[in-house]
């Protein structure tokens, strides 16, 4: 019988570079008590049965932030592929220029607006260190 080498599950997380009209990108503080709390990270969350991801990132934005946007607002940017101690995550980054409201922290969280190159002083997971020239190259 031949062995799985890898049997850590694929964890597919939509998230969303959400940019203003200064060209700044929302970051969203992972509050305590929850994995990798008190780094920044882009809004989104797990994609669930029976969404597509950019369903489930405009779900995501109206339930943490209260913004509302649409599937054809959101454009492909890139993606995270990183290996976590209990999953692997694949997570599309999209990109959202077009959306309805002030965001406002639903669950808490502490939000900022920041310029691509400051993102380095805003501590962020893993795996999301490798996105940040995209945003940089971009805006
Ligand atoms: N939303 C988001 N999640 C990220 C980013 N980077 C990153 O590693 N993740 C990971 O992707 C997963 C996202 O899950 P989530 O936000 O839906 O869920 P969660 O951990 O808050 O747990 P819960 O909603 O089940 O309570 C977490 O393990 C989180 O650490 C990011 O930039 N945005």
């Amino acid at each position: 019988m031949t062995e799985i080498a890898n049997p850590k599950p694929i964890l597919l997380v939509a998230a969303c570079a959400l940019v203003d009209a200064d060209n700044r990108v929302l970051l969203s503080q992972r509050p305590e008590g929850k994995a990798l709390a008190g780094l920044w990270e882009f809004p989104g969350g797990k994609v669930e049965q029976g969404e597509t991801p950019e369903e489930a990132l405009v779900r995501e934005l109206r339930e943490e932030i209260g913004v509302e946007t649409k599937v054809e607002c959101l454009a492909p940017l890139t993606f995270a592929s990183h290996t976590y101690e209990t999953f692997h995550l694949l997570m599309p980054l999209f990109i959202c220029r077009r959306y309805q409201g002030i965001p406002v922290a639903q669950e808490g969280q502490a939000l900022k607006w920041v310029k691509p190159l400051k993102m380095r002083d805003y501590p962020m997971p893993p795996a999301d260190e490798p996105l940040i020239p995209f945003l940089i190259d971009l805006l």
